[in-house]
């Protein structure tokens, strides 16, 4: 049996920069890269700008964004290239999926959890967000797209940084971090950033890494990366109130009761499952020295436990929903009164 195929899927607003980094990449790799890409409308300019070489195939969809048609076109590609693998004709070790710029991220990401043939073969590592530090307060305001996929990275990377004054990227990353308090951050100038920061993260693991507002990370051309790493705001307030449909919330409580936490969570992904894009919880269960992980995508929840607390004076739970507008002190009132009692 092949091992399973990771899938990075990569996505950020027009001219983020998703193209440059995946040339970057192509240029400081031995890896053979499987391409999906599309763009919006008829004419795909990208795979022409991408550097062609024998370690990258592309497969172009041209025919309308992938969102649109992700049930269908993207299903079907992805369980053609599993058949050619199977038989042989055509050898790749990873798969990455660049999205047109307009593309809402959350039917890519429910592809590759709804389909049985796909969930047996790839395994969706991560979604990482390019933004354009430049541009992206503007596409915020203008764009609803623009925060869906700063809300389902899980990394985010900060481009065209070098067009932009300390301040401008500041208050960027301000509100970057309101609508996804959960991805670190990094940036990367005309894409220079070692793969390790983006690939293999296994993100959709159930582990038990909740990094809120871990921190801002400069990764910039090809000096050593201990060297460049800035650590950034930790949790800080806002500075400036924003808009934004799609924010962070965090959920925290003692331990709690493993059937009232299971009604919570069934009840919350019923109702609201839709407008959550993504959600974590690492949860303290009553007499359960593991903790138990919870990670989903809209209305596809996984849960398992995980290891056991350290100290069981600091059993902590704590819940992250990255969602559209919820009403929250309903839900966590809702949320505390599944604490044991
Ligand atoms: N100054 C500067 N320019 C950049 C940086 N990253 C990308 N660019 C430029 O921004 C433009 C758009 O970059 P692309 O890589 O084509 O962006 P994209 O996200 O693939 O664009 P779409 O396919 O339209 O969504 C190009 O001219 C790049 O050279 C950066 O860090 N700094």
């Amino acid at each position: 049996m092949q091992p399973l195929l990771p899938v990075t899927i990569l996505t950020g607003f027009l001219g983020a920069g998703k193209t440059t980094l995946i040339n970057y990449l192509l240029n400081h790799n031995n890896e053979k890269i499987m391409i999906i890409e599309n763009e919006f409308g008829q004419i795909n300019v990208d795979g022409g700008l991408l550097k062609q070489d024998t370690n990258i195939e592309i497969v172009e969809m041209t025919n309308g964004c992938i969102c649109c048609s992700v049930q269908g076109e993207l299903t079907q590609a992805l369980h053609k290239l599993h058949q050619q693998r199977l038989d042989g004709k055509i050898a790749f070790d990873r798969l990455i999926i660049e999205t047109t710029g307009l593309a809402d991220p959350a039917p890519i990401v429910q592809t590759f959890f709804i389909d049985d043939l796909i969930r047996q073969t790839i395994q969706l590592d991560a979604v990482i967000t390019l933004v354009d530090c430049e541009h992206i307060l503007q596409q915020l305001d203008e764009h609803r797209v623009a925060s869906s996929q700063i809300g389902f990275a899980d990394r985010i990377i900060l481009t065209k940084t070098d067009r932009v004054s300390e301040q401008q990227k500041l208050t960027a990353i301000d509100r970057i971090n309101r609508i996804n308090n959960k991805a670190l951050i990094f940036e990367a100038i005309q894409g220079h950033i070692p793969k390790t920061q983006w690939l293999d993260i296994h993100a959709f693991d159930l582990d038990e890494q909740l990094n809120i507002n871990k921190g801002f990370f400069v990764i910039n051309g090809n000096k050593q990366l201990t060297a460049n790493f800035k650590p950034f705001l930790a949790a800080s307030e806002p500075k400036q109130s924003w808009s934004d449909d799609v924010v962070s919330y965090l959920l925290e409580a003692g331990e709690l009761d493993l059937k009232k936490i299971g009604a919570f969570t069934e009840q919350l992904i019923e109702k609201y499952g839709n407008d959550m894009l993504r959600y974590k919880g690492v949860l303290a269960i009553h007499d359960q020295p593991q903790r138990l992980i919870v990670q989903g995508v809209h209305k596809v929840v996984g849960f398992d436990y995980g290891t056991p607390w350290d100290n069981p004076n600091q059993r902590i739970s704590r819940f992250v929903i990255i969602s559209r507008k919820l009403p929250f002190d309903e839900i966590r009132q809702d949320f505390i009164e599944t604490q044991s009692s």
